[in-house]
């Protein structure tokens, strides 16, 4: 199995990236660490506490991190996710300790302990937790895998024209992890507003009958609420899942290796992934996007976990 590091803001999305990456043999989750974003630190750690104790999640640390951006002001997504970051269902108190640990000491200690090259970053939030880690010790960036993220987008913009919130919330952290070396597959909007909780899909989920999948039922009820109303969209995207499913099966998307950087400047642009399309990628091109879902094999996934996960007590 992939061992990973699930680093993410709970957020009705991260949850569904949370129970497919326990529910999926094919994952290892070494951590889940908690970095502000959609809500406070306070709200998506209690957040992703409560989730782990719906899937049933033991013996995996979850440690809170970085509370506000590295230089800019905390900025949360209170339309799509509500006020306690999941609104929606009912949120049961959490049975699972906070580990004592900070999540970037949690991420080094992990990636210096594991072989080299086995353990795989899966950022679903602002980068900062990441960047910090790198900065704090360089030398997990050779020992890495892959950073596989959720976040930003080469043709598509959610929170301004032309940047996806992840990056723009921390467009300082995100320069440094496109930065960093390690090989990064960026799971952008352009893909992830592929994979839309229509009814089809909402009915394949609530037909795996369990607690867990009504609880996705409830998360994804909420979502599609708030998508249509700050969004305009008929269906929500559930972007943080597809990172997971990536690790899972690379198969179930198909990406393009192509240079990307993050704006830090740009009055209209701060926070966009610029991405060069305009040659071949050069052979020491580390930074490669995602293009194409295969939704069938995708929501597959979705319920696959969640059936396995089972009932939970
Ligand atoms: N409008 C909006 C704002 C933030 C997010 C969160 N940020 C990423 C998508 O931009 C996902 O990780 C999701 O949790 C989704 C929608
Ligand atoms: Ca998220």
């Amino acid at each position: 199995p992939r061992k990973i590091i699930l680093d993410c803001d709970p957020g009705h999305d991260d949850a569904v990236a949370l129970l497919l990456a326990h529910g999926n043999p094919n994952i290892e989750l070494l951590a889940v660490t908690t970095v502000v974003g959609n809500q406070t630190l306070e709200k998506v750690t209690r957040n992703a506490l409560s989730v782990g104790t719906i899937a049933g999640i033991t013996g995996v640390p979850f440690a809170a991190g970085c509370d506000r951006p590295l230089v800019r002001t905390i900025e949360t997504a209170p339309d799509i996710h509500g006020e306690s970051g999941m609104d929606g269902p009912a949120q049961p108190e959490s049975t699972i300790e906070l580990d004592p640990r900070h999540a970037v000491d949690l991420i080094i200690e992990l990636i210096m302990a594991h072989e080299p090259g086995t353990i795989t970053l899966v950022p679903t939030a602002g980068l900062t937790n990441i960047a910090m880690a790198a900065r704090k010790e360089p030398r997990i960036v050779e020992r890495v895998k892959e950073v596989v993220l959720m976040g930003g987008g080469y043709h598509v913009g959610n929170w301004s024209p032309v940047a996806e919130f992840n990056i723009i919330i921390d467009p300082e952290a995100a320069h440094i992890v496109f930065n960093a070396g390690w090989p990064v597959v960026m799971v952008g909007l352009d893909l992830t507003h592929q994979a839309l909780a229509t009814p089809e899909v909402c009915a394949a989920i609530e037909a795996v009958g369990t607690k867990p999948a009504k609880f996705v039922m409830e998360l994804m009820e909420f979502f599609t609420k708030t998508y249509k109303d700050a969004q305009g969209f008929d269906y929500p995207p559930v972007h943080d899942p597809c990172a997971v499913a990536y690790v899972i099966d690379p198969t179930v998307m198909t990406t393009q290796k192509v240079p990307v950087d993050i704006e830090l400047t740009g009055t209209l642009t701060l926070g966009m992934t610029v991405a060069d399309f305009r040659a071949p990628a050069p052979a020491d091109c580390k930074t490669s996007v995602a293009v194409t879902l295969d939704h069938e094999k995708f929501w597959n996934m979705v319920t696959d976990a969640l059936v396995r996960i089972g009932e939970v007590d």
